[in-house]
Formats: C-alpha cells, structure tokens, sequence
C-alpha cells in the first residue's frame, strides 16, 4: 500500500478507530487502498477504582480526528469501530446520564458471577457464545442498576461505544453482529428477552442490529467535517474491524498488542466456550470470531519499563524471575481482583530480565490460548502457522522477540499500521462498491507483512516457570486488596 500519495479523482472512504486510549482515523481512496491523510485525538480514562471515559468526549475526538485527514470533506462512507462491551447509558434527550463503564472495569465482577450463578455457564455459553465476566455490557448494566439505581432509572436507551458515535453521525439507533456479540444479551436468533428482563432492561433500549454489509444510515446535517448524506456504514467492534482490516481467512491465529491483549481467529463454526477462557463472538460478516482477552498488556508492561527507569525495549535474556502483571485485575485467567506479582529474584536478577519477565508475562496467558480459541470455532491448530501480531505493541521490537520465543511459531507484521481503521475504512468502502469488507482489505493488500520472524524452539522452561508461579499463587490471585492507607 503506497503512503500519503494524492489520488484526485479516486473516491475516498474514512475509517475510524474508537479505542480505549484514542481515536484514529484513516481516509483511504476506494480503488487503491492508499492512505490519503490521518489523524488521532487522545481520549481520557479515569485511573481510580474503575475505569470510566466520557462519551461526549469520544464524539469531539471523532469529529478532530476525521477533520484532521484533510479528507473528510471529500468523503463518499464512513465506518466506526469502538472498543467492545463498553456501557453507554443515554437519557431520554440522547446524552450520557454518566461517564461509559468501560471494558476494562471490573467493578462489575460480582454481578458476571452472579448471571453465571444463576443460568450456568453452559448455558451461558449455547446461548450468547459467551460465558459473561466483568467486561461484558449485561454485567455493567446489572452493576448500574445495583449501586447508581438513581442514574439506571433515569437511561432511556444503551449503546456500545461504536453504536454512539454511529448513532451521533446518523441519528439512528444500530449496533452489528460483531460488537453486539460481547453485550451477554445478544443470541444468534436476536436479544435473548429472559436474560434482558433478569437485568431490568427492555429490548425498546437497545439498537437495531444491521446486516453485514448494509449501510447504518447517511450523515445527517450538522456542522462536522463530513458531508451531510455521507453512506455510514454498519461499523463493528476494534478486534472484529482488526479482522476485516487484515482480510484474515479462517483459522488465521491473531495477536493484538493493545490497551488490551487480544488473541482472535475468524472461524467457520460457532464458538461456545463454557471454560470462559474464550468468548464467542461474531465477526463483522457472516462468520465468527472467537477471543481470548487480557486486561493487562501495553499499558501493564510500559509500567513496568517505568517503575524501572528503563526503556520498554531494554530487555536482557536469562535469570528465574516471573511476572505476573496483573496490575488492573485480570479477564484471562478470570482473576478480577488480582494485582501483580513479581517472584523468583535473586542477588544476580537484572532489571532488564524483570522487564522482561513482565513481557513474558503478559504474553503467557494469551499464547496458552490461541489452541482454545480456534478449536472453539473447528479450525484446526498448526503450530507452525504464523501468528500475525497487530496493535500498538506490534511496533515494539521486545513484543516481537517475546512472542516468537514463547510461542515457537513464525511471526508476522502487517507493514499497515491502524489495522482497526483501515478494516472500518474497507467496510465504508463495501457500502459503496458492493463488496464484501475483507474482499476490500485483500485488494488493498493492507494484510501484507512488513515483517517475517522465522520460528524458534519455544522457550518450554520460562513457560512451565509461569504456568507454575500462576498456579500456585491462585489462592492469593484470586483475593481482593486491603485498600491502601493514606
Ligand atoms: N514502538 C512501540 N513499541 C512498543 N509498544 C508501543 C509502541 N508504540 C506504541 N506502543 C504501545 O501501544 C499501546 C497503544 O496501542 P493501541 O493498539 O493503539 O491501543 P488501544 O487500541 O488499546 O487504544 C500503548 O499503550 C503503547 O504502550
Ligand atoms: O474487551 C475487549 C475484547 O473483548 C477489548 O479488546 C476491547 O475491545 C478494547 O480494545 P483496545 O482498546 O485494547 O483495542
């Protein structure tokens, strides 16, 4: 895919990433798949005992970050993708009653445990593909409606973060296949009605699911930098936009390096997990795409590298020590009131092999389950088949190296940056031509690796050293910190 090059008299098409930490978006022209302007808003997450971010606020990183390709105005469809499960709680006039509760808030672990206590986990799981935890929509409703009785009262209509902003462009209320699959209250049939009236909320609240393919609405009127009557086109989830962006086939295993540690596959068959480990959710076409989520990636190990005073990339080999980096509670393993651990130092332990170890640490639990995520949707597991690494991680020579080492597979790198704009991006672009997403990506080649890293021999004793550490410290994992003094 050639860069920034002009493409007068192509038509363009924008993608927009809506992810925890930013919004990125891409303008691309429609035959060629050039990337013609970018641009990016940082967004604000609140650090405190859950994690919270202002919707409105996603709205104006929006608006500056689609201004900001210098081709909105030109702009023939637009597509949004968001960060799942995220809970938009909207009043009768359309605006937030309280900041989203975010994927990554696990305030509400004891109402997931409580859905599981009460349906069972295999029937979660037959039902939504999923058996739910902290992070999917249904629980953070049942926390809203638990502890801020006074704000759930006053909602008139929920949405996930992609639905909003689709919404704030159109003025329609849609949500697609892919995203809604990590609410806990969508079946492949529609809304599942019992587990909605279980939580207190009525179908009436929630979106219109688009078909793949099918445009959410036009671009109403207004003072933004698109067009009124630019097509909008469903949108979906970041890990299902990832999919698309990739133009990844069936039984592809996939690493994203992100806010959150993601490993996903498209799959033929659906995926019901009642382990948990893998949540089964729908791609942004007709197929499925099973997923294994950590809380703890990027972000976990930059706080490592800084608690150092290193840089992320100043990793040295060798020594005993693990870590489990666990620092915002952990989904995978389902731990949720867990912290960090750091075990196995000695006088001779570097500070460059605890960076690393902390790497290691967070690659662990998403490596064990790339077998479990693709034998969820049927496809068939070959251990020399290349992991494709996406997010920002990927950029990270450490990541890299820590991946290839633990997983003993081939890695690869697309040369594309922003995969999760550019899969919207190819979505906006099938509302126009009539193609399916992933056709788009593959002729706009922005799957393409940039980088090849041949296998190695896994590193068996570094990954029996935390398989063990995790095992054995379980009991302490798994209970919630005094609250700090002072
Ligand atoms: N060159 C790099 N090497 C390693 N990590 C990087 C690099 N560049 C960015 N990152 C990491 O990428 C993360 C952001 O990734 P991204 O996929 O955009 O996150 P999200 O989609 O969750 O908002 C940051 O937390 C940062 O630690
Ligand atoms: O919860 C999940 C997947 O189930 C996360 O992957 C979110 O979708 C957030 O993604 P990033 O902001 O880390 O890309």
């Amino acid at each position: 895919m050639a860069a920034q090059q002009d493409a007068r008299g192509e038509r363009v098409v924008i993608g927009v990433d809506s992810s925890t930490q930013a919004t990125k978006a891409v303008a691309v022209g429609v035959d060629t798949g050039t990337v013609l302007g970018t641009g990016r808003h940082a967004h604000s997450v609140t650090s405190g005992a859950g994690r919270e971010s202002d919707p409105e606020q996603w709205w104006a990183a929006l608006t500056g970050a689609v201004a900001a390709t210098g081709h909105a105005g030109r702009a023939e469809a637009v597509a949004v993708a968001g960060q799942q499960h995220g809970l938009v709680a909207l009043g009768a006039d359309g605006r937030p009653v309280r900041p989203a509760l975010l994927w990554n808030d696990v305030r509400s672990a004891p109402q997931a445990a409580a859905l599981v206590e009460r349906f069972g986990a295999e029937e979660l799981a037959e039902r939504t593909g999923s058996v739910p935890t902290a992070a999917f929509t249904i629980a953070k409703w049942a926390w809203l409606r638990e502890n801020e009785p006074a704000a759930a009262d006053r909602v008139a209509a929920v949405r996930l973060p992609h639905d909003y902003l689709t919404e704030q462009l159109t003025g329609a209320a849609t949500t697609d296949r892919g995203d809604v699959s990590g609410t806990g209250w969508w079946t492949p049939h529609g809304y599942d009605g019992e587990l909605l009236g279980h939580v207190g909320l009525s179908a009436a609240a929630l979106p219109e699911v688009v078909a793949p393919g099918t445009a959410a609405g036009r671009v109403r009127g207004g003072d933004g930098p698109l067009r009124p009557g630019t097509l909008v086109a469903a949108g979906t989830g970041d890990n299902m936009a990832a999919a698309l962006g990739l133009g990844l086939r069936p039984g592809s295993p996939v690493v994203s390096l992100g806010t959150s540690g993601t490993v996903f596959a498209v799959t033929r068959g659906r995926p019901r997990d009642p382990s948990g480990v893998v949540a089964g959710f729908a791609d942004a076409l007709g197929g499925w795409l099973p997923l294994a989520c950590t809380l703890n990636c990027t972000l976990a190990v930059d706080r490592f590298a800084a608690l150092l005073g290193r840089d992320r990339e100043a990793v040295e080999p060798g020594g005993t020590a693990v870590v489990l980096p666990f620092l915002d509670g952990e989904r995978t393993p389902n731990l949720p009131y867990a912290s960090g651990l750091l075990h196995g130092l000695r006088h001779d332990t570097t500070p460059g092999q605890v960076l690393q170890a902390a790497y290691d640490g967070a690659a662990y639990s998403l490596l064990a389950a790339v077998d479990d995520v693709l034998r969820a949707g049927g496809e068939e597991n070959d251990p020399l088949a290349p992991l494709l690494l996406v997010g920002g991680g990927a950029r990270g020579t450490a990541w890299r190296e820590t991946m290839r080492r633990l997983s003993g597979r081939p890695v690869q790198v697309p040369a594309a940056e922003e995969l999760v704009a550019l899969g919207a991006a190819a979505q906006a672009a099938g509302v126009l031509t009539g193609e399916a997403a992933d056709e788009v990506a593959r002729r706009w080649g922005t799957g393409r690796p940039a980088v090849v890293l041949d296998p190695r021999p896994a590193d068996t004793e570094a990954l029996a050293r935390i398989g063990d550490t995790l095992r054995r410290s379980h009991d302490l994992m798994a209970r919630q910190l005094p609250a700090a003094e002072g």
